[in-house]
């Protein structure tokens, strides 16, 4: 792992806002005589003095993309990392939970505050990687290249979406889709027992990267001081050695116990389409990999289906080993591919089991139909049971 070190600035990690009202330039300036290594550094002292406690890690490029490493051997069942609301960045607007653009303009409004510079000075701006592969920053040839027409159309209504939030506030739409895709890849929706549903930002947790397979678990507890607070952590659930990379899962897997146990329909455990839309990367787990093939072989998939038919996933692949594509057109090959061998996956474990069904003696098919309504009927047994249960609860109840 390479830890960042002095040298010359990246400002591809910093916000590259153009709106002049903002003073962005001379922040853009000031921004250049700045490191890595003593943004995280001032960024580690900020959040301490926030009462967060982020000791335990440091930030490192792996393979060039930025995550956290242990500073310190860590032994399981213990934090990673502890971010106290207090230390959280709120960017919710009360009774519009439903626009996305909302808490990206609210994140626009903080980003000259002086308080939060330690933390604004390390968001991954427009022309970082990070950025780039949101399909919200695809040209029309790139997006096309997805072959997901889902994908093109939710794209085309939150480009449109940016552009209208942009006229109304005078703004740049670039920095409305800046905000809108910071806000998609790290901002936590948490629900208080106060506030209801928010929209967080978490200083130093959303510097983890995303493995399906990671065990580590983020945690909240709310607690009662006079007022309501909380203490969002990462928790170790297996032992990490110094220098180790550490990850957590952004989406569930079918075979993690939060995932759904194998049968997704996509509510638990993200698919492809969603890790691209809101995080501009591709998962190619065994978990993922199922609940997209499980998509794709719904019968309104249809038109993906055939879109993703102009090429073959070998096809794909070939296109990949060409070192001159675009971050956008890499990501956009790396995803089709990926649903194409999730579809053929599918269609395969799909004729199999047709194939064992088609087998199967009348004698067999009566008996596991028998089984299945013995089944059904005590399941409807079970909750007529507890209605019952419940009927003599209130009754009783009522006549105290
Ligand atoms: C919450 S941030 C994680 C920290 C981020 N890498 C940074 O430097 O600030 C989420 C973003 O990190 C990147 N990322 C995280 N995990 C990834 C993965 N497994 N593959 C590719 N990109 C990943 C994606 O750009 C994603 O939207």
């Amino acid at each position: 792992f390479l830890t960042f070190t002095a040298g010359s600035p990246d400002r591809s990690w910093s916000p590259q806002l153009r709106h002049p009202q903002r003073g962005l330039r001379s922040r853009l300036c000031a921004l250049a005589s700045t490191t890595e290594e003593n943004a995280w550094q001032r960024f580690a002292e900020w959040v301490a003095a926030r009462g967060g406690d982020m000791a335990n890690v440091e930030i490192a490029d792996i393979d060039g993309m930025r995550g956290l490493v242990a500073a310190r051997d860590i032994a399981e069942n213990t934090s990673i990392v502890e971010i106290p609301l207090t230390a959280s960045i709120d960017i919710s607007e009360p009774g519009n939970d439903a626009d996305p653009s909302a808490p990206a303009l609210n994140l626009l409004k903080f980003l000259d505050d002086p308080e939060l510079k330690p933390y604004m000075d390390l968001l991954p701006g427009r022309t970082s990687p990070d950025i780039s592969r949101m399909p919200d920053f695809f040209s029309e040839e790139e997006l096309e290249m997805l072959q997901c027409p889902e994908v093109v159309q939710k794209t085309h209504r939150r480009q449109q979406l940016c552009a209208t939030r942009a006229d109304e506030s005078s703004l740049d739409t670039e920095d409305v889709k800046w905000a809108l895709c910071t806000v998609a890849q790290r901002a936590f929706s948490v629900v208080s027992p106060i506030d209801g549903l928010l929209r967080l930002l978490l200083p130093g947790i959303d510097l983890f990267n995303h493995d399906a397979h990671a065990l580590h678990e983020m945690r909240v507890r709310w607690t009662l001081q006079g007022l309501v607070t909380a203490t969002f952590k990462v928790v170790a659930r297996s032992p990490i050695k110094k220098g180790e990379e550490i990850r957590i899962c952004y989406g569930g897997d079918p075979f993690r116990p939060d995932g759904c146990g194998g049968d997704c329909t996509g509510d638990m455990a993200l698919t492809n389409a969603a890790y691209l839309q809101r995080y501009g990367f591709v998962d190619d787990c065994f978990g993922t990999t199922m609940v997209d093939g499980k998509w794709l072989v719904k019968p309104e998939s249809e038109p993906i289906r055939e879109s993703l038919a102009a090429t073959s996933a070998e096809e794909d692949e070939k296109l990949l080993s060409d070192s001159s594509l675009s971050i956008p057109a890499k990501t956009a090959i790396q995803f089709r591919r990926q649903l194409k061998i999730a579809l053929k996956a599918q269609q395969e474990a799909d004729a199999l089991k047709a194939k064992a069904e088609a087998a199967k003696s009348e004698e067999q098919k009566q008996a596991e139909r028998e089984a299945k309504e013995k089944a059904e009927e005590e399941a409807r047994l079970k909750e007529a049971n507890a209605e019952e249960a419940r009927r003599q609860l209130f009754a009783a109840l009522e006549e105290k």
